[in-house]
C-alpha cells in the first residue's frame, strides 16, 4: 500500500479538527469526501508534509512522515486547495523552476509531455498571473505530476474548470490512477460517480464511511452518492 494512516489526529487549539483517522491506499483514485470544515484540507496538509500531526503516525510509499520528510515529498505530488503560483513566472518558466527542485534530469521533454497531458499547450506562451481560474488550475496539476510521484494529493483539483475542460481533466485523473495512488477531495458527487474507485466520508474530523462506490450505494440501499453523503454527515454526533 502507498499510503498507510495510522490514527492520525489534529488538533487546534480544543478542536479535534481530525480524529483519529486510519486508512490504508493502494492503486486507484479514492475520494475523500465531508462537508466544510470536516478535516480533508487537514488530512491532506498533514500527509504532505506541510502540518505536523498532533498524534498519529504516517507512511508514505515506506517512508514515515515524520522521521523521512524529504522521503515522503518526493513521493507525493500536491495540488493544494487554494493553488499557490508563482503568477510572475511565464508557464514554462514555472514549470521549470518546480522541475530543479525535484532535480529532474533534461526536464524539457517532461515538461512538454506535462503540458501536453494538462491541455496547457495553448496557453503556455503566457505568465501563469495572466491565465484564467481554469488554467491557473491545469498549471498547479502540471507542478504536482511533473515529477511523476506514485502518490498524488490534490485538494479540489477540478474547482474553476468549465465543463469541456473537467472531462479532459476527470479522464486524466482516472488514467493516473491505474499507475498511482490518487487522493482527491471534491464537493462534486458526479465527479465521485466519475472517476472514484473507493470513496471515505469524513465528518467533523471522523470517518463516517470507507468503501467502494458500488459497496457504499448497495449497503446503504440507494443508488444515490448525494443522499448517503447528506446522510451520515447529518446524523453523526
Ligand atoms: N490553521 C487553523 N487554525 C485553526 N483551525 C483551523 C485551521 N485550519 C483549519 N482549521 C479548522 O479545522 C477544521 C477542518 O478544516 P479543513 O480546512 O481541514 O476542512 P475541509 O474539510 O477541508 O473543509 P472545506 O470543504 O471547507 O475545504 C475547520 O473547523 C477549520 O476551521
Amino acid at each position: 500500500m502507498n499510503v498507510q494512516i495510522k490514527q492520525l489526529t489534529k488538533i487546534y487549539g480544543s478542536q479535534k479538527a481530525v480524529n483519529d483517522i486510519s486508512f490504508s491506499a493502494g492503486l486507484g483514485v479514492l475520494g475523500f469526501l465531508g462537508p466544510n470544515g470536516a478535516g480533508k484540507s487537514t488530512t491532506m496538509k498533514m500527509l504532505t508534509c506541510f502540518l505536523p500531526p498532533t498524534s498519529g503516525s504516517a507512511d508514505i510509499c515506506g517512508f514515515s512522515l515524520d522521521k523521512q520528510s524529504l522521503q515522503v515529498r518526493a513521493n507525493i505530488g500536491y495540488l493544494p486547495e487554494n493553488n499557490p503560483l508563482y503568477t510572475g513566472m511565464y508557464v514554462k518558466e514555472a514549470l521549470a523552476f518546480v522541475a530543479s527542485i525535484h532535480k529532474i534530469e533534461q526536464p524539457e521533454q517532461r515538461i512538454a509531455d506535462v503540458i501536453a497531458l494538462t491541455g496547457l499547450g495553448e496557453e503556455q506562451h503566457k505568465k501563469v498571473g495572466q491565465l484564467s481560474k481554469g488554467y491557473r488550475q491545469r498549471v498547479g496539476l502540471a507542478q504536482a505530476i511533473l515529477h511523476d510521484p506514485p502518490v498524488l494529493i490534490l485538494d479540489e483539483p477540478t474547482s474553476g474548470l468549465d465543463p469541456n475542460q473537467l472531462i479532459g481533466i476527470r479522464q486524466l485523473i482516472r488514467d493516473l490512477g491505474k499507475t498511482k495512488t490518487v487522493i482527491i477531495s471534491t464537493h462534486i458527487m458526479q465527479e465521485v460517480e466519475a472517476i472514484c474507485d473507493r470513496v471515505i466520508i469524513i465528518n467533523k474530523g471522523k470517518i463516517v464511511a470507507d468503501d467502494t462506490l458500488t459497496g457504499l450505494l448497495a449497503a446503504h440501499g440507494s443508488n444515490s452518492l448525494e443522499k448517503i453523503f447528506v446522510k451520515l454527515t447529518n446524523s453523526a454526533a
